[in-house]
C-alpha cells in the first residue's frame, strides 16, 4: 500500500513524539521515544514494508468520516460498511512512564469484520525486530528498542496479523508501548482509563485559552496542534512532526523538521502568548536560555529538542521517499548556517515575553547581552536568510531588518525596564542599520524593498517589515512592497517565498516548490494592515479552506493539484492561522517596542 495524500493524515501526540494516521486506519509514521528518534513506522516515506499499523474494517475502504473528539487530540475514525458501522478511537496519552499508542475498536452497529496488520520496523524501516510472546503480550525487540503489544485479540503466529469481528456495543482495546530494550517490561496502560485521562488533559489545557476573537474554533484547533508539537520535558518546540515530506511532488527539497528552530519557536511563542498560554512561553524561554548557555555567541539557528547542537544531515537510501520523492534526509545541515534574522527574532521574542509579564531573570538578560554583542559585530555580514538558502550568502533585507529589531528591543528594554546596557552604542548601530536598509535594500524605481541588496527580486519575508515596527503601514515604501509581492510572488492568490528561478537560483537548489502557507497568512496580515480588509478576509477564508478535515496544515500547497506539500503539521503555518485570525479580530501581532 502506498502512503496516503499528505492532507489525509491526522496527528496523534503525547507531547514527546507524534504519530500520523490516515483515513484507511493506518498509522504510517511514528518515531519512538522522541520526535527526532528513528521511526518504527515509516511507511509514509516508502511503503508498508517500512512499518505501519493498520486497524480498520476488512473491506479496505477509507473511512466515511473522522474528527477529533471535541477539543482534544483523540481521533475518532468511523466506517459505515455493508455489515454495520465500526469506529476506531486513536490517541497517545500524554507521556507518563512510557510512550503508548492506544487504539480502541468500537462496534457502533451490526457486526463488522475487521483487520489488523502490525508491521514494526525499527530504525526508519531498516530493522525487522524479533517478535516474542511474553506473559500474554507480544514484544518486538531489536538493538536499543523494544515495543510491547497488548490486546485481547490474538495475533497470528508471526505476531503481525489478526482478523476479528466487532459487534454493536463492543469495545476492543489495543495498546502499543515503547521501552528501551534493556528495561523491564512496561506496564500497559488501561485503555479506557487512559482515554478518560487524555480527554481530560486536552480539555483542561485548551480551557486556558484566552482568545476571544473571530474564528474561535479554528484558532483553538490550531493551538491544540501547536501544543502537540511541544516537547514537554524541556519546553522545546519542533517545526513539524515529520521529515522529508517533499516541497515538490517527486522533488528533492525534502528536509527534516523534527528539531527546534529558534525562528519557528519564537513565532509559535507569539501565537501562544497572544492567546494566553504564558506557561508554554516561560518553558520556551527556559529552554532557550539553557540551549544558548555556555557561549551565546555560538548561537545556532536550531537545536535538538533537548538543546543538542549536532544535527548532521544524512540520507536514508533504503527509503524511496514520499511518492518517490528522494532523498529522505534526517538531521539538517541548516543547523550550521548563519541566519542573521534569528538573533533579532530571539531578542524580539524575549521582549514580547517580558511585555507579557514574564519577568527577566539575570541569566535571561545576560544571554540577551551576549546576543547583542554578537549582533553588533556581525550584522554587516551576508547570511543565509530565514529561507536557509544553500546558494551564496547575501545581504538579505529581511535579515538586516531583524538585526535592527533586536537592537531596537534592547534599547527599549534599557530605557523602560531599568536593565543595564550600552544604550547609546546600541541606538547608533540600530539607526545605522535602518539607514543602510533604506538606501541599499530599497529599489526606488520599482518602488519596493528587495530580496537582498542590489537584487531585482522580492521576497515574501518583506511583508513582515511593518509588523516589527521597521516602518509604519502607511509608508509608501511598505505599500509598494506589498504590491510587488502580490504581483511577483502570487500563484492563484497564494504566496511563494521567492521565485526560485530568480537571481541565478538564489537558494542553490534544484527543482521548485509550492506556495508557502505562512507567507500567504503574512500577506493577509499585510492587506489588513494597509486597510484592505475585504481582501485580507477573503484570503484568510481561502487559507482556512486549505486545512484538512481535522484542521491540519502542512508547510506548502500545490495550486495546480490542490495538494498539501512539505512536512506536516507545520508550526509556521498554524502560527500564521492564529496570528492572522487575531489581526482580523483587531488584535494584531505587532512586536515593536511599546
Ligand atoms: O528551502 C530550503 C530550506 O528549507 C527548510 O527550511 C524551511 O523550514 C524551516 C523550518 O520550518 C524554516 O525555519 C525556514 O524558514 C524554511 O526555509 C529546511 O529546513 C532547510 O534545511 C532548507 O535549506
Amino acid at each position: 500500500m502506498t502512503p496516503a495524500l499528505i492532507e489525509d493524515y491526522a496527528l496523534l501526540g503525547d507531547l514527546q513524539t507524534a504519530a500520523l494516521v490516515d483515513r484507511r486506519g493506518s498509522v504510517d509514521w511514528l518515531c519512538l521515544p522522541r520526535f527526532d528518534s528513528p521511526a518504527c513506522f515509516a511507511a509514509l516515506l516508502h511503503n508498508e514494508e517500512a512499518g505501519r499499523w493498520l486497524l480498520a474494517p476488512a473491506n479496505g475502504e477509507p473511512c466515511t468520516r473522522r474528527r477529533y473528539r471535541g477539543e482534544t487530540l483523540v481521533l475518532e475514525t468511523e466506517w459505515e460498511t455493508a455489515d454495520g458501522t465500526a469506529r476506531v478511537i486513536d490517541f497517545m496519552p500524554p507521556r507518563g512512564e512510557a510512550a503508548d499508542v492506544v487504539r480502541i475498536v468500537e462496534g457502533v452497529s451490526g457486526a463488522v469484520p475487521m483487520r489488523l496488520d502490525l508491521k514494526l520496523r525499527f530504525d526508519y524501516g531498516d530493522v525487522a525486530p524479533w517478535i516474542r510472546s511474553h506473559d500474554g503480550q507480544l514484544a518486538a525487540i531489536a538493538g536499543p528498542d523494544a515495543v510491547w503489544f497488548h490486546s485481547p485479540v490474538s495475533l497470528d503466529e508471526r505476531g503481525t496479523h489478526a482478523e476479528f469481528t466487532v459487534r454493536a456495543g463492543q469495545r476492543i482495546p489495543f495498546v502499543l508501548t515503547y521501552a528501551p530494550s534493556h528495561c523491564p517490561t512496561p506496564k500497559p496502560v488501561d485503555a479506557e482509563q487512559a482515554l478518560r485521562d487524555t480527554e481530560r488533559y486536552w480539555r483542561g489545557w485548551i480551557s486556558g485559552c484566552r482568545y476571544d476573537g473571530r474564528w474561535d474554533a479554528e484558532v483553538r484547533r490550531a493551538l491544540i496542534l501547536l501544543k502537540a508539537l511541544t516537547y514537554a520535558p524541556t519546553g522545546g518546540i519542533v517545526a513539524a512532526a515529520t521529515t522529508s515530506l517533499p516541497e515538490e511532488l517527486g522533488g528533492t527539497r525534502n528536509w527534516d523538521y523534527r528539531y527546534c528552530w529558534l525562528r519557528d519557536a519564537t513565532f509559535t511563542l507569539q501565537a501562544l502568548l497572544g492567546t494566553g498560554f504564558v506557561d508554554e512561553a516561560r518553558a520556551w524561554r527556559e529552554w532557550l536560555v539553557r540551549a544558548v548557555a555556555g557561549d551565546p555567541a555560538k548561537l545556532q539557528i536550531m537545536y535538538g529538542v533537548d538543546g543538542a547542537r549536532r544535527l548532521p544531515e544524512q540520507v536514508l537510501p533504503w527509503l524511496s521517499g514520499y511518492e518517490g520523492a528522494a532523498p529522505v534526509r534526517i538531521g539538517n545541515a541548516a543547523a550550521d548556517q548563519f541566519q542573521l534574522d534569528v538573533w533579532g527574532e530571539v531578542l524580539d521574542g524575549l521582549h514580547l515575553a517580558r511585555q507579557a509579564g514574564i519577568q527577566v531573570t539575570d541569566t535571561a538578560w545576560d544571554v540577551q547581552r551576549a546576543l547583542l554583542d554578537y549582533l553588533e559585530g556581525h550584522w554587516a555580514e551576508p547570511d543565509n536568510s530565514l529561507w536557509e538558502v544553500r546558494g551564496p550568502r547575501r545581504h538579505f533585507v529581511h535579515s538586516k531588518v531583524m538585526a535592527w529589531a533586536g537592537l531596537d528591543r534592547a534599547v527599549h528594554t534599557v530605557q523602560h525596564h531599568g536593565l543595564e546596557g550600552p544604550v547609546d552604542r546600541w541606538r547608533n548601530v540600530r539607526d545605522t542599520i535602518h539607514r543602510e536598509v533604506c538606501e541599499r535594500g530599497y529599489d526606488a524605481e520599482q518602488g519596493t524593498f528587495t530580496q537582498f541588496y542590489g537584487s531585482q527580486a522580492v521576497d515574501a519575508a518583506l511583508l513582515l517589515l511593518p509588523r516589527v515596527g521597521f516602518l509604519p503601514w502607511n509608508d509608501a515604501r511598505v505599500r509598494g512592497t506589498v504590491d510587488a509581492v502580490q504581483k511577483q510572488l502570487c500563484e492563484d492568490g497564494l504566496v511563494l517565498r521567492y521565485r526560485v528561478e530568480a537571481e541565478g537560483r538564489v537558494d542553490g537548489l534544484p527543482g521548485s516548490e509550492g506556495v508557502f502557507l505562512a507567507c500567504s497568512f503574512w500577506l493577509a496580515d499585510a492587506l489588513w494592515g494597509l486597510g484592505r480588509a475585504e481582501e485580507a478576509e477573503a484570503l484568510f477564508r481561502r487559507l482556512l479552506d486549505l486545512r484538512n478535515d481535522v484542521g491540519m496544515l502542512s508547510e506548502e500547497y500545490d495550486v495546480i493539484t490542490g495538494r498539501h506539500l512539505g512536512n506536516t503539521p507545520q508550526a509556521f503555518s498554524l502560527v500564521g492561522l492564529v496570528n492572522t485570525a487575531r489581526s482580523l479580530s483587531g488584535k494584531p501581532t505587532e512586536t515593536q517596542a511599546s
